[in-house]
């Protein structure tokens, strides 16, 4: 990990219409960090998110990624930019219609212009880096398991090879065995690409795994954030009710009070 900063977000405000989601959120990511974010169900994760892509307008605020100023481009630019992520999104969604390489080579033809011959090469080379076999590269989606699918997910999200990679709760509907073949293999692509990444996820086992440092987003601001070994002994009462999943403690006043 450097010291150089790949993602920054300031003071970023989002609400929707009455509803404040995100309240004054400041992060930093730097480069070749694995971050997670934690944080209960609305808390506004996937809002944080969406902001840094792009795809959500903060109200107040500033986003960077790699030093550009990116909270206020023309579509044309978002589409620059979107193009420098990669990403594996809850559930995979892949496309059902487009065989399985076809999937993971997408952004390689789509965005990189690149000759679909040699699309496949790279997309079959990355569905063995995540343990596929080349003949599930003519499958279609629908006809894998789940924890395939999500490993179809991953070698689309690390296709071409980007500096940034975001995880929209990656273990989501896998069960505990699946899920840690996941997340180690999510360790070992990352660590190849030296990829900085984003994570979020209510899942601790997960953000344990994952993560280098582990930021909580509560009540619209990140209320803590530090290296993963910290967490345990964070004294902090929100945080320390999360990660040990307890009905008792400062959240459940809050879901009380919605
Ligand atoms: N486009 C939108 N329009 C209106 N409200 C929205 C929009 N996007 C998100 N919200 C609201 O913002 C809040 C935060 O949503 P968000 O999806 O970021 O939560 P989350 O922390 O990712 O939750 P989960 O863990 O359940 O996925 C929710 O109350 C949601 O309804």
């Amino acid at each position: 990990m450097s010291n150089t900063t790949m993602i920054e977000l300031k003071n970023v405000h989002k609400s929707f219409g009455p509803k404040v989601v995100l309240d004054g959120v400041n992060l930093s990511v730097n480069k070749g960090e694995s971050l997670v974010i934690i944080g209960g169900s609305g808390t506004g994760k996937s809002v944080t998110l969406k902001s840094i892509m792009g795809l959500i307008t903060p109200d107040k605020g500033q986003i960077f990624v790699g030093g550009e100023n990116v909270t206020h481009l023309k579509p044309s630019n978002r589409q620059t930019l979107l193009s420098k992520f990669g990403m594996l999104f809850q559930g995979a969604a892949l496309f059902d219609s487009l065989t399985v390489w076809e999937n993971v080579a997408f952004a390689l033809i789509e965005a990189k212009g690149m000759a679909k011959h040699v699309a496949q090469e790279i997309a079959i080379e990355k569905l063995r880096r995540v343990g596929l076999k080349p003949d599930v590269a003519f499958l279609r989606p629908d006809e894998l398991s789940g924890g395939m699918q999500k490993r179809v997910g991953l070698a689309r999200a690390i296709a071409t090879d980007p500096e940034i990679i975001f995880f929209d709760e990656p273990t989501t509907g896998l069960d505990p065995i699946m899920a840690d073949v996941i997340n180690e293999l999510i360790v070992e692509c990352v660590k190849d690409l030296g990829a900085t990444t984003l994570t979020i996820t209510h899942d601790m086992a997960s953000a344990r795994k994952i993560a280098d440092h582990i930021a909580m987003l509560y009540e619209g601001k990140i209320i803590w954030k530090g290296p993963v070994d910290h967490i345990d002994k964070s004294e902090n009462a929100h945080v320390e009710q999360f990660i040990h999943g307890r009905a008792d403690g400062p959240i459940q006043m809050q879901i009380l009070k919605a």
